[in-house]
């Protein structure tokens, strides 16, 4: 049987899932830096701190360049004894131009930090709200690991680009064309022999700064699928200890993790031979310039202090283009992430309310409909999971659903749900189609019991109170001794304050059941879809489960997915589903004297002498 709220595991591992996108396909997109365009919304929303940070920006580097020009007076006029008090207060100025440089660094470094980090934590946000959002039919074909890996590794991309590298991609934008300026007000002539250079230290820097790039792109991807290899044992670590499958899964995500190091470490290679690459012709340049200086200073065409001058300029001017080779990659790589995470947040929801969602009152009394309901799930080459059902199900009325595995039981639950919409025919809500309604409107008038109860790793109260996070603790109690849970609550060491592991680790099936039914009695709605476990439970917990059942289903429309003959026997109607279809439909007594699949399932399923 399966557990309807968590219907994304149930078709075996997640790794037989599809990657959400083409892999290829997001290389391609990866070459350009047009989607972090979608990221501007983001940062529109920081225009007083962005347009400070460009100032600063702009001031660093304004700073930055009056340095040589400075350094030039010193050495031309500076050292002639004649002008020592003129010297003097050179000095002073040039602390002065020092610590304006130091203060727009650093207001220049905080503002744009602050910027990276704000815009990833409201792109976490809105990621994670769009995700949450999203309907079964996604959840079906995504690895969970693969969305994690969008939600962190992803948007610490992006944060990287927001912060460090935007700032040093302008910072260096500016800083070149400002340099290049200079170089030439300072000495066209020297500037024409550096000019002509450029092409020449760029190019192959350029050319070999997509080797890096493409290098590192891998060592990320590798990394990414170690990550969603991790997530997935660790959510299974029990069925993997019990198969003994640890060094299996050691080794697997220890190959994972060497080929992801071995990916780095090419990476990091083609990197430092950039870095040598670029400070020898960088360095070479230099002294070319510098030797052809010299010369002209020997000459007397030119100054000491403007061939430094110039010579800083040049070297300003060449590691800022360097940089900008350098950042355009990290660039690229948040541009790629930028684009996975617009792909997710691209992704429209299937079902979603209508406009003018008609609403349902609030009443207990439900009448469901099931009106020629056929549906398939989307899966490739999946089957019909149900044909042509009709079933009303009056207020108040409890309705058994029986039949053997993969026969469509927990396919009504999702429809009901609206986890799915039918393929053709319609599900009513007294009367209304339930497509008129908004899910989450229509998701408050039931009340779910899965047969695997979902418990987080909070507090009990908490785990309770996941049905109405208002409730008070009376509330929560009084739902509690409802549900024949008060007893074992109370015995622990912390009460309703215990906190429970992640996934209710530290509980025993029938344990988080009972949990289970006491959400679903605070939630108090009027409609109850109960999957019963199988799970073995001893006597006197399962009578206490059935108690707490029994209290629940008073008055409400319920459906119930039965294992238990205490089940069938209190049922109004038991209805007999098989491949999808109604095959049979009556009391217990009723479809016993048939002697049908009922009869036989009974027989094998309850285990039980038949009355
Ligand atoms: N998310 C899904 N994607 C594709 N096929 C699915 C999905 N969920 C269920 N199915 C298929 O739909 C059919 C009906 O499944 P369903 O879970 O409703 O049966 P069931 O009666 O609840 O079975 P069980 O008692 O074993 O849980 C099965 O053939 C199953 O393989």
């Amino acid at each position: 049987m399966s557990d309807v709220s968590t219907s994304p595991d149930r078709n075996g591992p997640a790794t037989t899932a599809e990657p959400l996108v083409n892999e290829a396909e997001n290389r391609r997109k990866r070459a350009n830096l047009a989607p972090l365009a979608r990221l501007l919304p983001f940062l529109k929303r920081y225009k007083l701190k962005v347009l400070a940070a460009i100032a600063a920006l702009f001031a660093a580097a304004g700073a930055t360049l009056v340095l040589p020009s400075a350094i030039r007076q010193m050495i031309d006029q500076g050292f002639d004894s004649d002008n020592s008090q003129l010297i003097q207060s050179y000095f002073l100025v040039l602390i002065a131009v020092v610590a304006a440089l130091s203060v727009a660094s650093a207001l220049r470094y905080f503002l744009v930090m602050w910027i990276g980090e704000r815009v990833v934590a409201d792109l976490r946000r809105a990621a994670f709200d769009h995700i949450v959002g999203l309907d079964a039919s996604f959840y079906d074909g995504a690895r969970s690991g693969e969305i994690l890996s969008r939600l962190t590794a992803d948007t610490t991309q992006i944060k990287s680009a927001f912060g460090a590298s935007a700032s040093i991609a302008m910072r260096n934008l500016i800083m070149s064309f400002g340099a290049t300026v200079m170089m030439v007000i300072t000495s066209p002539h020297l500037s024409l022999i550096v000019l002509a250079a450029i092409p020449v230290i760029l190019v192959p820097l350029l050319t070999f700064a997509r080797g890096v790039r493409k290098r590192s792109r891998m060592a990320q991807d590798t990394l990414a699928n170690a990550i969603a290899y991790a997530s997935e044992i660790l959510s299974n670590i029990r069925s993997l200890q019990a198969f003994t499958h640890e060094r299996h899964a050691s080794e697997r995500f220890g190959s994972a993790v060497e080929e992801s190091f071995s990916a780095a470490r090419r990476m990091t290679a083609a990197r430092a031979i950039l870095t040598a690459f670029a400070i020898f012709v960088i360095g070479c340049s230099v002294v070319i310039v510098l030797w052809i200086g010299a010369n002209r200073v020997m000459a007397g065409t030119m100054t000491g202090g403007e061939l430094s001058q110039f010579l800083l300029y040049s070297v300003l001017a060449a590691g800022s283009l360097a940089g900008l080779s350098e950042v355009w990659g990290e660039l690229s790589l948040a541009a790629g992430a930028a684009e996975r995470l617009s792909e997710l947040l691209d992704i429209e929801p299937s079902i979603t309310a209508p406009q003018n969602a008609q609403s349902v009152l609030h009443s207990n009394a439900v009448e469901l409909g099931f009106e020629n309901v056929s549906f398939a799930y989307e899966a490739a080459n999946a089957l019909p999971a149900l044909t042509d059902i009709s079933l009303k199900v009056r207020p108040g009325e409890t309705v058994a659903l029986v039949g053997p595995s993969g026969a469509g039981k927990s396919t009504l639950f999702h429809l009901l749900l609206r986890y799915y919409d039918p393929t053709s025919g319609a599900l009513t809500l007294n009367g209304t189609d339930l497509r008129q309604l908004d899910p989450r409107e229509l998701r408050t008038h039931m009340a779910l019991v899965p047969q695997e109860t979902a418990i987080f790793a909070a507090t009990i109260a908490d785990n309770i109170a996941f049905s109405k996070p208002e409730a008070s603790r009376e509330e929560i109690i009084v739902a509690a001794k409802a549900a024949s849970a008060h007893d074992f609550i109370s015995a622990m060491t912390e009460g309703y304050d215990t906190l429970v592991g992640e996934r209710g680790i530290t509980l025993s099936g029938g344990q988080k059941q009972r949990l289970a039914i006491a959400r679903a009695i605070l939630k108090d709605a009027p409609i109850l879809l109960l999957d019963e476990a199988t799970s073995a439970l001893d006597a006197e917990s399962e009578r206490a489960v059935q108690d707490a059942l029994d209290e629940l289903m008073q008055d409400r429309t319920t459906l119930v997915i039965a294992h238990r003959l205490a089940t069938v026997l209190k049922a109004d109607r038991i209805i007999v589903l098989e491949s999808g279809r109604i095959l049979e439909e009556g009391t217990h007594q009723q479809l016993l004297a048939k002697g049908g699949l009922y009869a036989n399932l009974a027989r094998l399923q309850f285990d039980q002498p038949l009355a």
